[in-house]
């Protein structure tokens, strides 16, 4: 396990960060013998999830190492509810320690105690049809622990799904990162892995990511990676990589340059990533888009894990300089993160169980053309459990992130599943159009990462093909959603909003893009409780769409953005609309409206980078519903919503609402 003194770790080179600085080591996240010391331990574990995630008592003491020997009847009842409860926390899958108590006796089991316990495991995994996997077995004071991997079984058409958003600034690496471990094959540090990514053909001269893409990685159920591109053009069948596998991670690669930054907002909101994954260069350090697109991270609650590239090319001093700053800021009172450099495998399982905590910030360094530590990172990615939980029988809803004109098939739409089931042939409502209307639509196919299926759920993204309906009548932003939630449409509403730069001061009247889930559309401020506000201010903001009425939920996060403007807020009420028609039926030519000229706060307008950070964060945390962490795996979840929750009524008649 890593140690405190950075000196004498491996991944550190000589002239390594003071001991002060050093990064926090994977181990103060193990589970304590009985009591958490610091601020840090307190974070991890403070539900008091001691002893595989509970420590109630349910006719056995959970706390106790030996609770899995030889359990009676209804212990083992006990044992079994508990295990189902962790499965369906962590989406279908979790870790689970045999040989660790928290009563505050020594840890580990005798070896006849250990097969005792390893056998109830077993059953208990049978009961629930999953697969037991070994991760590691260690000695402890008083004999074996060990870690296991217990995940559902999965059907060939099933797999478990994580969504990694990629962001860092250009250059970091991210292409080539996923080229690597999409394709299985190393880099040569001039751009050869990145060019099986590239999807249009400015990307391929230019060498930079403009659009949002989307790249599988699949592991099978030992965790062995399943991708095995075409030897000829050296594409990769989505399909066959699906049938293999028990988890697919699909990375959601945003472009690093500033010029694209509206598609990287898009890819963060839209495509509702599990997790972030920060890419830093090691030579280059924190510059340009990486506190943007960490700040984004944090504002949108998303828990970021850093990959620092390039360390085959970078001079152990620089490498020493980046893991320094990239450590001062995660500290800084904006992120409340706590670094941990990972730098072997008891670390990966100590992160990745306890990441969802989001105060947990893993850091991994790697190279992409000599390949050191990527084991590392993929077994992380494997361990990784999505942070949509789903209920079956919730009301389903599915958000449009694209739309197709596909030859011989019709329209098709793309998206993610945000709850509930969706079968072959359901009737959904999709919607609103202009009006605020609905139209009930049949599910005429289903396809999970290209590949044909039967249905879908909560978490998953998806395409369905559509009957009837042109391309050019959907457009990103609306919903399919079940009859049952008789959805209306909002024209407006009201958000608490923190502005986190304005050059000078934003006003009623004012205009900007308004990002909430895969919703892009421009919004005016109506009113607000204060005057004016400028960078730094936090206000609740009352805004209405000009185009479009929206579906929209109260407790969604949103980003507000014009150039280098930028807010971040939750909506707190969707209220009702006077009319119906468009608000920019004669639009207001209003922009950029500047009242008063207040003093900025720094000469050109800015807040320091840190300020910025640590003003998110603030708004991060202070939301009303975000939580604050600090549970183990699959404790840390997309925040239920409302089921569009308006609290007074909402806009547009509809024609077709509710019917089918
Ligand atoms: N030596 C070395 N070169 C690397 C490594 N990773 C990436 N590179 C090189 O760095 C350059 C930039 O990599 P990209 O993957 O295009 O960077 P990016 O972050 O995707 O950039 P954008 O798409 O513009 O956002 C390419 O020439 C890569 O070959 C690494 O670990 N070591």
């Amino acid at each position: 396990m890593a140690s405190m003194a950075a000196a004498h770790e491996p991944g550190i080179r000589p002239g390594s960060i003071p001991l002060a600085d050093a990064l926090v080591p994977a181990s103060i996240f193990a589970p304590d013998r009985g009591g958490c010391g610091d601020d840090a331990e307190d974070e991890c574990f403070d539900d008091g999830d001691m002893f595989n995630g509970e420590l109630e008592e349910r006719g056995v003491d959970f706390t106790n190492k030996l609770a899995l020997v030889s359990p009676n009847g209804e212990q083992y009842d006990s044992l079994l509810h508990q295990l189902r409860d962790r499965m369906e926390e962590g989406c279908g899958e979790t870790i689970y320690v045999v040989g660790m108590g928290s009563d505050g006796g020594d840890w580990g089991l005798e070896e006849k105690d250990m097969e005792a316990s390893a056998a109830t495991v077993r059953s208990m995994c049978e009961q629930v049809d999953a697969d037991l996997i070994t991760l590691r077995e260690r000695n402890e004071a008083a004999g074996l622990v060990r870690d296991y991997l217990i995940r559902r079984r999965m059907g060939e058409l099933d797999f478990l799904e994580v969504r990694v958003a990629v962001v860092g600034n250009v250059d970091a690496g991210k292409s080539t990162l996923l080229g690597v471990l999409t394709h299985g094959e190393l880099d040569n540090g001039r751009g050869f892995a990145r060019q099986k990514l590239f999807r249009h053909k400015h990307e391929m001269e230019s060498g930079r990511t403009s659009s949002v893409g989307n790249d599988i990685l699949g592991f099978d159920q030992e965790g062995q990676v399943v991708n095995k591109p075409d030897s000829h053009g050296g594409s990769l069948d989505w399909t066959k990589i699906c049938e293999k596998s028990s988890k697919v991670i699909t990375f959601i690669d945003l472009a690093g340059h500033e010029k694209y930054l509206k598609t990287t907002v898009f890819g963060m909101t839209g495509h509702l990533p599990d997790f972030c994954m920060l890419m830093v260069g090691s030579n280059a350090g924190i510059v340009g888009m990486t506190k943007e697109h960490l700040g984004l991270a944090l504002a949108l609650n998303v828990p970021v894990f850093v990959v620092v590239t390039k360390i085959d090319m970078c001079p152990a001093n620089i490498l020493q300089e980046t893991l320094k700053l990239l450590q001062r800021l995660l500290k800084s009172p904006g992120c409340r993160k706590i670094p941990v450099l990972v730098q072997n495998k008891d670390d990966v399982i100590v992160t990745a169980s306890n990441f969802s905590s989001e105060r947990m910030c893993p850091i991994f360094q790697i190279s992409n053309v000599s390949g050191e530590n990527m084991d590392l990172l993929k077994m992380f990615l494997n361990l990784l459990s999505s942070r949509t939980s789903y209920h079956d029988d919730q009301p389903a809803e599915f958000q449009i992130d694209d739309t197709y004109s596909v030859p011989g098939v019709g329209t098709v739409v793309s998206g993610t599943t945000l709850r509930g089931l969706i079968r072959l042939n359901d009737t959904m409502l999709l919607g609103p159009d202009p009006l605020g209307s609905f139209i009930p639509i049949a599910v005429k196919s289903i396809h999970r990462k290209r590949m044909p299926v039967k249905e879908v759920r909560g978490g998953q993204t998806a395409s369905f093909s559509l009957k009837k309906i042109k391309r050019s009548s959907i457009r990103k932003g609306m919903v399919m959603v079940s009859p049952r939630l008789c959805p209306q449409a909002t024209w407006e509403f009201e958000a608490e909003i923190l502005v986190l730069h304005h050059p000078t001061t934003i006003s009623p009247r004012y205009q900007a893009m308004v990002h909430c889930g895969s919703i892009r559309q421009t919004a005016t401020i109506l009113s607000m409780n204060r005057d004016c506000l400028r960078t730094g201010d936090k206000a609740s903001v009352h805004f209405r769409f000009i185009k479009t009425p929206e579906y929209l939920h109260c407790d969604q996060r949103l980003v507000f953005r014009e150039g280098r403007t930028k807010a971040v807020g939750t909506i707190t009420k969707l209220l009702q609309s006077t009319n119906n028609l468009p608000s920019n039926f004669k639009p207001p030519q209003i922009k950029m409206q500047s009242t008063k000229r207040a003093p900025p706060r720094k000469e050109d307008g800015t807040m320091a980078a840190d300020d910025e950070v640590a003003t998110i964060a603030q708004s991060a945390t202070q939301s009303p519903k975000t939580g604050g962490g600090g549970r183990r795996r699959g404790g840390q979840r997309h925040k239920g919503k409302g089921q569009n929750s308006s609290t007074t009524s909402t806009a547009a008649p509809s024609s077709g609402i509710g019917g089918s």
